[in-house]
Formats: structure tokens, C-alpha cells, sequence
């Protein structure tokens, strides 16, 4: 193990063996992020109770808003992208991520807000509850209960959804996006009923058994995907716009779990730009003077390569809820592996399964989820404390 700077210590190469090891996996993780991991199903359940309990059907009350805007920052601000994709394309009012404190300007009486924050108190989405009610727009709010959000929320008289504290947020993300989403239907944005809940939940249960600490790494997917990346730069790009919200995704676990660098994005927009990753000292270059017969024991570093995940919608959507013709799609995912295998670069595939968006895209974060932990875990790194975001914070006076 080496100690690193800021009380972090861990070591540099992936130990493989700890990963089959169920007992120094649960040392390894005393805060219990796979365990919370494992509660997404739960979760997804959860909120859609809880969200019932909550008088949503108000929102109604004065018809079709121009525009929804969904503030918060981090895991609550990916609810937005994941409430867009699942609206698709054909969504008649358009949804705006805001990131940041207060709200677009242009936000007035006819819009929608929905402040959502797991600690019910980040800056961002205050600010953007604050000014909603100030501006006279719709407001809905979702997070911890008892919180300054609530208290916002109440003093709108707005609808609040009470999501149970989990630390830390990223461990929350499904908490968090079924009363978005579920705020959505209510104002007749998205179609999302009972059946593809249900079945979106049952999917993360069955993952979540795939992933499970128990089962050996040659059985887990998580497990594998971890080993696969361990060492590389990942590249994570999603073959259509649900699958790069996934991509997105793995991009926060990996930087904020296994603290690994990442380039994520969808795979249409990489195709003409940053495919030339593929090309560089990370790809192409370092593959074609690899030394077969090196120990990989004595790798120092020089040897990082990039590893391709690409995330595959699998092309079940309905064709006219899609922005292109899923053959393109599917084209581009086929391309971008012929050409990672053409320059050496190992390539690793997640394709999504299930009959809606929502469970699609489950289908898509679930392994990558677990796969950030066990390569923090591999890794001795703690995937719960991230002391970096906490200095952060103090630095920042946030
Ligand atoms: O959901 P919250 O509690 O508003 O936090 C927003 C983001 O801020 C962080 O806590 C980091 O400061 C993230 O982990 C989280 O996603």
C-alpha cells in the first residue's frame, strides 16, 4: 500500500485476488457502498411510494409549461439527463439541465422547476428553488427530509418528495430520478407507468445478484469490467443519447469511486473528433511497441493504455423515438470497434436489455456501477470517502 498525500493511501496496481475474496472485500468497503449499490431496485420501489404520498397531481393544475428546468448539481443534476432521455425526442416541452445556483433567466411563471438535491442543501439547488418561487414558476423539490429544501418547498407550498439519506449522493441516483420522473408524468412529459417501474427495479435486483461480492469475478461483470479497466485511461462513449446518459454516468463513478481518469461522451460526436484518441500515445501507438513477452508485474506506468467501453442501446427503441435511424447507431458502435481492434485497443461492450427506456438504461448503469467499486476496492482505495470533494467544498467555502 502506498500513503499518498491527504490521508489516502491505497496501491498502484489492481491486486486481482482481493476481488474473489468476499471477507477483505467487506473490510475493504466500510462504509458499505456496495451494499447501497445493491439497494437500487429497492430504491426505484422506494421513491415511487413515496412519491405517490406526494400531492404531484397539482403540477397539473395549470396545464403544459413551457419549459422544465431540473436544477442540482453532481448525481441530482444527472436525474435531468436521464428524465430528457427517457422524454425523448418527441418530448413537446423542452428539458434544461441547470447546474448551477438560481435559474436560467428566462424562467417565469409558465415553466416547471425541479430542485433536486440528496442533502437537501447544495448551494445549486437552493438557489434554484429560491428563485423558482420568487419568479412565480412552478417549483417541485426532491431530497432529504427535513431539510432546507423542504423548508423551501414549504414555504412555496410546492410538492416535496422525501428521498432517505444515503451517503454520499452518487449512491442515490435512483432515489433521486424516479420522483423527477414521476413529477414528469404528472405534467403528461413522459410515459413512464407502473409495468416499466416494476420491471426497471427487477432489473437492478438481477444485476445486483450478477455483481454481488459473493460471485467470482469469472461469473461477475462488474468484477471483469474492473479488472479490464484496471491500469488503463477508460474511454466510455454511448452509441445513442440514453446510452451516453450511461456513459456519463460511469464517468462520475470511476473519477469519484476508483479516482481513475475518464473521457466519456456519445459515440456520434466522438466519431468526428475525439476518435483520434484511438491514434495517440494512450492508443494505437503504445499498442503497436507492447512487449508480448513483458511482465506485466513491471509495468511502471509508462505502459497506461486507453480501454474502450462502449455502451451499446441495442437497438430496441421504437424508430420514430429516436433522434436518427437506429442503423446508424448501430453502424457507428460496429465502426468504433473494428476500428479499436485495428490499432490493438481492447474494447470492452455493455448492450442494454429491457423493454423500456428506463429499464434500458438501468440495464446500462447497473454493472459499470458495481465495476467503479470493485476497482476502487482492487485498488485498497475506500469508494466512499472522497476526501478530495470535502476539501473541496471547504477550500470553496461551499
Ligand atoms: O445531491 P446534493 O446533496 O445536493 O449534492 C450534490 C453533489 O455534491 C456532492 O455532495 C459533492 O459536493 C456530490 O457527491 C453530489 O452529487
Amino acid at each position: 500500500m502506498i500513503d499518498g498525500t491527504a490521508g489516502v493511501s491505497g496501491r498502484r496496481d489492481a491486486d486481482e485476488a482481493l476481488l474473489d475474496n468476499p471477507q477483505a472485500l467487506a473490510e475493504a468497503d466500510p462504509g458499505g457502498m456496495l451494499r447501497h449499490t445493491a439497494s437500487a431496485g429497492a430504491q426505484v420501489r422506494e421513491s415511487a411510494a413515496l412519491a405517490a404520498e406526494a400531492n404531484l397531481a397539482v403540477l397539473a393544475d395549470d396545464g403544459r409549461p413551457r419549459a422544465v428546468v431540473i436544477a442540482g448539481i453532481g448525481t441530482a443534476g444527472r436525474t435531468g439527463d436521464v428524465l430528457a432521455t427517457v422524454a425523448g425526442p418527441r418530448c413537446p416541452v423542452p428539458i434544461i439541465g441547470h447546474r448551477s445556483a438560481g435559474v436560467p433567466g428566462w424562467v417565469g411563471a409558465a415553466d416547471v422547476v425541479i430542485a433536486v438535491s440528496a442533502s437537501g442543501r447544495s448551494p445549486e439547488a437552493l438557489g434554484a428553488a429560491e428563485a423558482a418561487h420568487r419568479r412565480g414558476a412552478r417549483l417541485v423539490a426532491v431530497g432529504a427530509p427535513d431539510s432546507q429544501l423542504q423548508s423551501i418547498a414549504e414555504q412555496a407550498r410546492a410538492p416535496f418528495i422525501p428521498v432517505p439519506r444515503r451517503a454520499p449522493a452518487r449512491a442515490s441516483l435512483w432515489a433521486l430520478t424516479v420522483p423527477v420522473l414521476l413529477a414528469a408524468r404528472s405534467l403528461g412529459l413522459v410515459k413512464v407507468n407502473e409495468a416499466d417501474l416494476a420491471e426497471t427495479a427487477a432489473r437492478l435486483d438481477a444485476d445486483a445478484d450478477r455483481c454481488r461480492s459473493a460471485a467470482e469475478s469469472f461469473v461477475n461483470p462488474a468484477k471483469s469490467l474492473a479488472l479490464a479497466l484496471a491500469g488503463s485511461i477508460p474511454i466510455v462513449w454511448g452509441s445513442s443519447p440514453l446510452a451516453t446518459v450511461a456513459a456519463r454516468r460511469f464517468g462520475d463513478t470511476l473519477s469519484a469511486n476508483a479516482r481513475y481518469p475518464v473521457v466519456t461522451g456519445a459515440l456520434g460526436e466522438a466519431g468526428r473528433g475525439r476518435v483520434g484518441l484511438l491514434d495517440g500515445v494512450f492508443g494505437g501507438l503504445a499498442e503497436g511497441e507492447r512487449d508480448i513477452f513483458a511482465d506485466p508485474a513491471e509495468d511502471d506506468g509508462e505502459g497506461t493504455r486507453l480501454r474502450l467501453v462502449l455502451l451499446r442501446d441495442g437497438g430496441l427503441n421504437a424508430e420514430d423515438d429516436t433522434d436518427e435511424p437506429l442503423a446508424v447507431e448501430e453502424r457507428r458502435a460496429d465502426a468504433v470497434q473494428t476500428l479499436a481492434e485495428r490499432r490493438g485497443v481492447r474494447c470492452d461492450v455493455v448492450t442494454a436489455e429491457g423493454g423500456s427506456a428506463l429499464e434500458r438504461l438501468a440495464s446500462l448503469i447497473a454493472v459499470p456501477d458495481f465495476a467503479s467499486i470493485y476497482l476502487a476496492l482492487a485498488h485498497g482505495l475506500d469508494p466512499m470517502a472522497v476526501p478530495a470533494i470535502t476539501e473541496m467544498k471547504e477550500l470553496s467555502n461551499q
